[in-house]
């Protein structure tokens, strides 16, 4: 500001002389011009004189100020300091400064006039005013510059501190990062033969010697199939900005139609290894939660960023899992008097069949009182709920206000279907409840409840009636009826999209196990049937749809049937048209705008909904986005199926 006020005097200085010699020129030939043009250019002149004065008085004046406000220091003071010092004005333009500043911020040449934001690497001049210190960098060399303001002026000095800074850098960059990688699918390979697996763990191992190589990193095998590698801090720097390669150089290793996948927790910004390495376990223990193939990286603040988990998660072999909780779960059921269920807002077939076949047992093999938490207005499994009132002889849904009002100190809350708090048909009853047990098959989030007695997450299983089938095998099986099984097959049903995603041979056993319970097929496919509105809805979200890079995109316009059951099926059902690999649908309710994405596997949905602040899994996922329009959203989709397919493409 002040520094264009200096440039314009030349340019004023410039004018008066072009007027005086038109004047001259002119007072042949028109005395009345000659009068005119000498009167502007006297003006001109005194303009500068009255401009060049005051500007003078002002920078006298404010340095005079400035420095006088600092008790003992003045003009001649500066100007002796070992340190480049500037005093800026009240819009940071540089009044004064010393010799030592000149030479080292401006080659020799005077900087008054120049504004000091020119010397603050790009920032802003209020950083100046925090107190902090302010750091930048000029002519290679590195400072931190400190203001003293007197009112509306300021004496900065640059202190010098490129080697400190070095120093620093240089200790960061070497902190250990600890990872710790386990061989996801190990089962896989070992179910072949012993050489099977023998040949992929040595590829492995090869594959991560070599990793560790290139980044001259201590590297030891840990277990059977676990590895521990210390990094420093600047190469993972550049591992996350490359999006770890070595999750595609694992997939690579192929061996029976079987390709390896390893699964990474690694820890960030510790300055000790032993911090480090349990921070790296637990990072490991949410890479594995969110169905492995992926690097989670924990940093000192407990945040996580993620990285890969491309292919679906592999399917455990042995049920022995299962047992160890099925006992686990009855231990704590023992020592409870009443046993509630409830899954997620907006029930679905999954939880509300899985809550059903776990209430009969805890009924009738446990002999305790038990009811299923739902909230009958909202849930998408009006169907399920209707056919159970009307198969049993007792009404064992209860709403959460019920549920609440009987809630005692020995009470249980098995939680099903989901392992968020926000997702809770009634996050009070959760809050309230002392016992709390947790079976889910979603991808672990990083809020995920952390105080369950019991957390039984298995992201492999299809569904959470596949676990839930699975335990009551192991539990008790006696009491469970036609009906409890019809209810639990429909959960898979859904969960599967009619066996065609997510199945693994437990899907299908578990399946066979409930068709000999007495599920029956006709009877749970009458489950999904719609009434018109709903229909009619679907379709018209379906027929708007258009494609975009392999996703079919729709925004639903708002009809008389049910939104959310309309959007989900819409979404399922746009999976179908040809050239499709994901489907999204956006529409409003609650307030919100609302996303339901699926695919066949192809494209993880689910990395794009975490983007926008959802999650669920690789082919069935969603978010809720609040304070927000259609539009925007769809835009904020398209952005992240861009970046999201982009990082596919190049990793
Ligand atoms: N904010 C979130 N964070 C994490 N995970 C989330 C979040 N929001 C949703 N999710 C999970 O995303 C998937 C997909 O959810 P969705 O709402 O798109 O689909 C569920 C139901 O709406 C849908 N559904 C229910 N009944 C039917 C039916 N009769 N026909 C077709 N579709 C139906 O199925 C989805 C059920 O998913 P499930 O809970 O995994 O069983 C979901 O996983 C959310 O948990
Ligand atoms: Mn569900």
């Amino acid at each position: 500001m002040r520094k264009r006020k200096w440039t314009l005097t030349p340019w004023f200085l410039i004018f008066t002389a072009i007027m005086f010699a038109m004047a001259v020129v002119s007072y042949e030939y028109s005395p009345i011009v000659f009068y005119i043009e000498l009167g502007v250019s006297v003006l001109s002149l005194a303009v500068v004189l009255v401009i060049s004065l005051r500007f003078a008085s002002y920078v006298k004046g404010t340095v005079k100020n400035t420095v006088e406000n600092i008790k003992g220091i003045n003009e001649d003071y500066l100007e002796k300091f070992s340190y480049p010092v500037a005093v800026i004005g009240r819009q940071g333009d540089i009044l004064w400064c010393n010799s030592r500043f000149r030479k080292a911020m401006c080659g020799g040449k005077g900087a008054e006039g120049d504004n000091i934001k020119v010397y603050l690497s790009g920032k802003d001049i209020d950083n100046l005013k925090k107190g902090e210190g302010c750091d930048v960098a000029v002519d290679g060399k590195e400072y931190t510059v400190y203001c003293h303001f007197t009112g509306e002026s300021a004496v900065c000095e640059f202190i010098e501190n490129t080697y400190y800074k070095q120093i620093t850098r240089e200790y960061l960059a070497s902190k250990p990062c600890v990872a710790i990688v386990v061989f996801d699918n190990a089962e896989d390979f070992s179910d072949n033969s012993d050489e099977s697996f023998s040949e992929a763990m040595l590829d492995i191992e090869v594959c991560l010697q070599k990793w560790a190589e290139q980044y001259s990193a201590l590297y030891k095998r840990i277990g059977n199939n676990r590895f521990m590698i210390i990094f420093k801090e600047a190469d993972v720097e550049k591992m996350t900005a490359d999006k770890f390669p070595i999750l595609k150089n694992i997939r690579e290793i192929t061996i029976n139609n079987h390709s390896a996948s390893i699964s990474v927790g690694l820890c960030r910004g510790y300055n000790s290894i032993k911090e480090s390495e349990i921070n790296a376990r637990k990072a490991l223990e949410m890479a594995l939660g969110r169905g492995g193939d992926q690097v989670a990286v924990i940093k000192k603040d407990n945040t996580y960023e993620f990285f890969g988990g491309k292919v679906a998660a592999a399917e455990k072999a042995s049920k022995v899992r299962m047992r160890v909780i099925a006992n686990a779960i009855s231990r704590v059921v023992a020592d409870c008097d009443k046993v509630f269920i409830m899954g997620h807002k907006f029930s679905d077939l999954d939880c509300v069949g899985a809550a059903i076949g776990l209430q009969c047992i805890m009924e009738k093999t446990f002999k305790r009182y038990s009811k299923v938490v739902i909230n009958r207005e909202t849930s998408m499994a009006k169907q399920l709920i209707e056919y159970t009132d009307e198969k049993l002889d007792t009404d064992i849904f209860i709403s959460p206000e019920t549920a609440l009002s009987g809630l005692t100190q020995k009470s249980l809350l098995i939680i099903v279907d989901t392992h968020l708090k926000r997702s809770l048909e009634s996050s009070e009853l959760y809050e309230k409840c002392k016992k709390v047990i947790i079976i889910d098959h979603h991808r672990k989030a990083v809020d995920y409840i952390n105080n369950a007695l019991v957390f039984c997450h298995e992201p492999s299983a299809s569904s959470t009636c596949e676990m839930c089938s699975e335990i009551i095998s192991c539990l008790d099986d006696s009491p469970l009826s036609y009906v409890q099984a019809d209810a639990m097959l429909a959960g898979i049903t859904l969960d599967t999209k009619n066996f065609a995603v997510k199945t693994g041979v437990r899907t299908f056993e578990a399946a066979a196990y409930l068709r000999r319970r007495g599920a029956n097929t006709l009877t749970v496919k009458g489950m999904f049937s719609d009434n018109i509105e709903t229909y009619r809805e679907k379709v018209d979200i379906v027929c708007k749809a258009h494609v975009y890079r392999g996703c079919a995109i729709s925004i639903a316009p708002s009809g008389d049937g049910d939104i959310r059951l309309a959007s989900a099926q819409a979404a399922d059902e746009m999976l179908n048209l040809k050239g499709v690999d994901a489907s999204f649908v956006l529409f409003e309710d609650n307030n919100q705008i609302n996303i339901s994405a699926r695919s066949y596997g192809n494209v993880n949905v689910q990395i794009i909904m975490e983007k926008l602040g959802g999650g669920g899994h690789q082919t069935m996922a969603a978010t809720q986005l609040k304070n927000t329009t259609k539009e925007f959203a769809y835009q904020q989709l398209l952005s992240e199926i861009d970046s999201t397919l982009d990082d596919e493409e190049n990793s």
